[in-house]
């Protein structure tokens, strides 16, 4: 579903490109772990299959179309969803009208948006009186799960997610893990997560390690 053709990355000024010719393959129906040492190139890799940035050389395609035909914006309005810590939760807005606004960007048809909102918000731990609370009001772990569920409401094959269980207890941790496993496994959707946590990897299907600028499939 996913390809990564002989990509290569490099910010500008750096001494060095992060990586090149990287060629690697995501399906459906799987959860797949990205690891490695900080400053290897783990978000910036997620950035780029996320479409949020170009790479430097290379291309990537989505069921066969590069990303650069489809649109970056597109993309991200209609493939991708991304769970990047708290990305983008607007903190004027409520939790509910956070993801219902997401659903109806992104063209959802479910029919009672808010009672289905609330029953994902159930499957996380997030009570219906914090469904009307403002973002800002809520912890880094309440809004990263809140960032997750908007995820799966939204209904997109593929879901990228950066350092998911970052900054979660060891009982939330395992909720969420089960979540995207959940989403791969039964619901066909491609899982991509960037962790340092050992239990997430362990739990993926396939897991790589970036290390000395290339991927290496570790399992
Ligand atoms: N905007 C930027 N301009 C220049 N260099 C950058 C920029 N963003 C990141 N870098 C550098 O690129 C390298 C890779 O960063 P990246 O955030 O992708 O690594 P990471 O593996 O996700 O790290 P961590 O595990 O610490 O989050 C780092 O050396 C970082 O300093």
């Amino acid at each position: 579903m996913l390809e990564v053709k002989d990509l290569g990355y490099r910010y500008e000024k750096a001494e060095h490109a992060l990586y090149e010719h990287v060629n690697l393959q995501f399906e459906k129906g799987k959860m797949y772990s990205i690891i490695g040492a900080s400053g290897s190139g783990k978000t910036t890799f997620l950035s780029l299959i996320a479409g949020l940035d170009k790479p430097t050389t290379g291309e990537i395609l989505f069921d066969s179309e590069p990303l650069s035909k489809i649109g970056l914006t597109n993309y991200r309005n209609q493939k991708v969803s991304i769970v990047f810590q708290a990305y983008n939760l607007l903190p004027y807005m409520t939790v509910m009208q956070n993801i219902q606004t997401a659903m109806e960007i992104t063209g959802s048809t479910v029919k009672d948006k808010k009672d289905y909102i609330l029953k994902m918000l159930d499957k996380v731990g997030i009570a219906e009186e914090l469904a009307n609370k403002n973002i800002k009001l809520l912890s880094g772990g309440q809004q990263q799960r809140i960032a997750i569920v908007r995820s799966m409401c939204c209904d997109r094959d593929l879901i990228v997610a950066d350092e998911p269980t970052g900054n979660l207890d060891e009982e939330t941790t395992k909720e969420i893990i089960s979540l995207f496993k959940d989403l791969a496994h039964n619901e066909n959707k491609c899982v991509i997560i960037v962790t340092h946590e050992k239990e997430l990897s362990d739990q993926c299907d396939i897991s790589l390690e970036l290390k000395n600028r290339a991927f290496h499939r570790i399992k």
